[in-house]
């Protein structure tokens, strides 16, 4: 069987514990995979280290076991071939908007002119919907328009993996829709491959192909991947009456209420059964198997 685009394998990830105290394991035995133009989100608890897995998937941190595989290459440092979009935006404050996505632009594709890295970022500008707030600094825009900057700088590079970590999380509610609305669109125009975390079912539901649910951490796993039975276009209006929203939702909170918790410290297997962790460690050869 052919490997997916990107795969994780057997990802660990221990922090020394702090002064004499025990080393943390946070997760293990992650395994996953994301095929080209799939849209997955991950849900779990606080703590169980979605942030981590993303940051060793752009090549920003190091897992301590297993590795992570995209387009055949193992990722190790960071790439331009990954975009990254945080919950806080990180632009550069004396840059003006657009100079925000050109920058970005310049370093993908240093020999372009300047004319051509213009229009390029004015593209993606315009898909956020900035046209004409493109001079403003990020002292002049909101917290959505940063946001949509943060999402244009992203897109511009045309990166093999999307990667976002809450891109929503600070922003208010109908910020928050408007901003899902135009991903939906830039997702179905470009078939961009993201990987994304939120704490928000809805958001999952509404975005993903695929949403992975992890168990609590300490050693936190992938318990779960489960494909999103609703037809693509969506829309956020219409989601709620669309067949398979409410089967999904009740199953992602029940899986968030009670068995992210019950499955805490097993290995979850192949077959759904699970060993604790005192019984033999299976090495799951996931990837892929999703
Ligand atoms: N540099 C570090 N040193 C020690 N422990 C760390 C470090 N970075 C993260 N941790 C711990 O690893 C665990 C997972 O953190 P991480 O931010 O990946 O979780 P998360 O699932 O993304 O949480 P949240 O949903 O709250 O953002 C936490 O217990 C955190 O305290």
């Amino acid at each position: 069987m052919s490997k997916p685009f990107l795969y994780v394998e057997n990802l660990k990830k221990t922090f020394p514990g702090a002064r004499g105290k025990d080393d943390l394991t946070v997760f293990e035995n992650v395994n996953f995979g994301i095929e080209k133009g799939e849209f997955v989100c991950v849900i779990g608890h606080s703590g169980c280290g979605k942030s981590t897995i993303l940051n060793v998937m752009a090549g920003l941190d190091e897992s301590s076991d297993g590795y992570v595989f995209m387009d055949g290459k193992e990722v190790q440092g960071t790439s331009l071939d990954r975009g990254v979009v945080f919950q806080n935006h990180s632009l550069l404050p004396w840059k003006s908007a657009l100079a925000n996505v050109t920058f970005a632009v310049k370093s993908k594709w240093p020999g372009w002119s300047k004319e051509k890295v213009r229009d390029h970022a004015m593209q993606y500008i315009e898909l956020v919907g900035l046209k004409g707030s493109e001079d403003k600094r990020p002292s002049q825009l909101s917290g959505g328009m940063k946001q949509r900057v943060g999402i244009a700088r992203a897109f511009a590079i045309e990166p093999k993996m999307l990667l976002m970590d809450e891109p929503f999380g600070a922003l208010d509610a109908l910020t928050r829709g408007s901003i899902q609305d135009e991903l939906l669109k830039i997702c179905a125009e470009t078939k961009q491959t993201v990987f994304m975390i939120t704490h928000d079912v809805d958001e999952a539901i509404l975005l993903s192909d695929r949403i992975l649910l992890m168990t609590n951490g300490p050693h936190a796993q992938v318990a779960e991947s489960v494909t999103v039975p609703i037809d693509r276009p969506r829309k956020r209006e219409t989601l709620v009456r669309q067949d398979g929203y409410y089967e999904t939702r009740n199953h992602l909170v029940d899986f968030l209420v009670r068995r992210s918790k019950e499955l805490q410290g097993e290995y979850v297997q192949d077959d759904g059964t699970t060993e604790t962790e005192t019984e033999t460690a299976p090495a799951r050869a996931a990837a892929g198997s999703n």
